[in-house]
């Protein structure tokens, strides 16, 4: 069952008064909120709460001439897993990056829109940068840990930032990160060595572990198991849902079966438009749209 006007009336009112104008220009209140008409959103009866972690509105993204990400609006709702699916090149990863201002950096890449985190707009003028990424963490599609110990992996990001009091708060950090990315066992007698000495799903795990030490409230993740195993792969999978007791987690997968197994929602992108969102089952059991349905069919990809 759809609905094509839009799965969250009630909260564009009530958030458009709070976002604030990203480049400090004029009434927040004249943004236009969106053009998701052409979105097809399925219908959620069990989903009431008020409260979005993030909002998007009328996202797009320019490289040069490039319109890679053409209006998109979409929530993120606490404690859910979000699955951006479609064919390479749709804007999954842009789109991801753009969620916690990863695209900033990159040359000729322009974003507008409106992209907020419990009401901040992220791209206020005000917004520190760094701020955004100590609360919207991201764990790469490979394993990418520094090149330092297992510990210092961890307790880089703590410390730099000012998170922990001593050494022995410190320590307790490392070991709870680790223990909640179900590393701790398998490293606990080899802190002191190189997390580039672990396999690839270790590394993985080891990521966001490091991505935990920060207390993110969203964990971003660009196709985390593509360069794992079926085993490792499972062990991540497990540990996504377990993350998601704790934080919010938007996930970039070409895994059909990885988001049923994983996500609560799916967005489904086409050629830089957000084509159809809904829970997981009724966007790849019952897409409603003629490109989500071959995409779920396998004809194309
Ligand atoms: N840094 C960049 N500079 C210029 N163009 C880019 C950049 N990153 C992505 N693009 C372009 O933006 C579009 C969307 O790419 P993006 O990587 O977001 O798609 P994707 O759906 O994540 O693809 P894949 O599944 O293959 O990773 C493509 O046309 C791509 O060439």
């Amino acid at each position: 069952m759809t609905d094509t006007t839009t799965e969250m009336d009630g909260n564009v009112a009530e958030l458009r008064n709070t976002v604030r104008d990203p480049k400090g220009q004029g009434d927040p209140k004249s943004y236009r909120i969106s053009k998701d008409g052409e979105t097809t959103r399925h219908e959620d009866a069990a989903w009431a709460d008020k409260d979005l972690k993030m909002y998007t509105r009328d996202v797009h993204v320019h490289y040069g001439d490039n319109h890679a990400i053409k209006g998109v609006s979409v929530d993120v709702r606490p404690n859910e897993v979000l699955a951006l699916m479609g064919p390479s090149g749709c804007g999954k990863s842009t789109f991801l990056r753009c969620l916690n201002r990863m695209n900033d950096p990159v040359p000729n890449a322009r974003i507008d829109g409106t992209i907020a985190l419990e009401g901040e707009n992220i791209y206020d003028k005000d917004y520190d940068v760094v701020m955004v990424r100590l609360r919207i963490g991201m764990v790469a599609q490979a394993p990418n840990p520094f090149p330092k110990s297992i510990y210092e992996n961890i307790a880089f990001g703590p410390r730099l930032h000012g998170l922990t009091d001593g050494k022995e708060e410190l320590d307790e950090v490392v070991e709870n990160s680790l223990r909640r990315a179900g590393l701790w066992e398998e490293v606990k007698d080899q802190l002191h060595q190189p997390g580039t000495n672990l396999s690839g799903g270790q590394q993985q795990r080891l990521c966001i572990a490091r991505a935990i030490a920060n207390e993110p409230e969203v964990i971003l993740m660009d196709e985390p198991c593509s360069s794992l195993d079926p085993v490792s792969t499972n062990t991540i999978e497990e540990l996504i849902m377990e993350l998601k007791k704790s934080f919010t987690v938007v996930i970039v997968t070409h895994d059909m079966q990885q988001a049923e197994r994983v996500s609560d929602r799916v967005a489904y992108f086409h050629l830089g438009d957000l084509v159809e969102v809904g829970p997981t089952n009724a966007v790849i059991r019952d897409a409603q749209d003629q490109r989500t349905k071959e995409y779920v069919s396998g004809h194309i990809g």
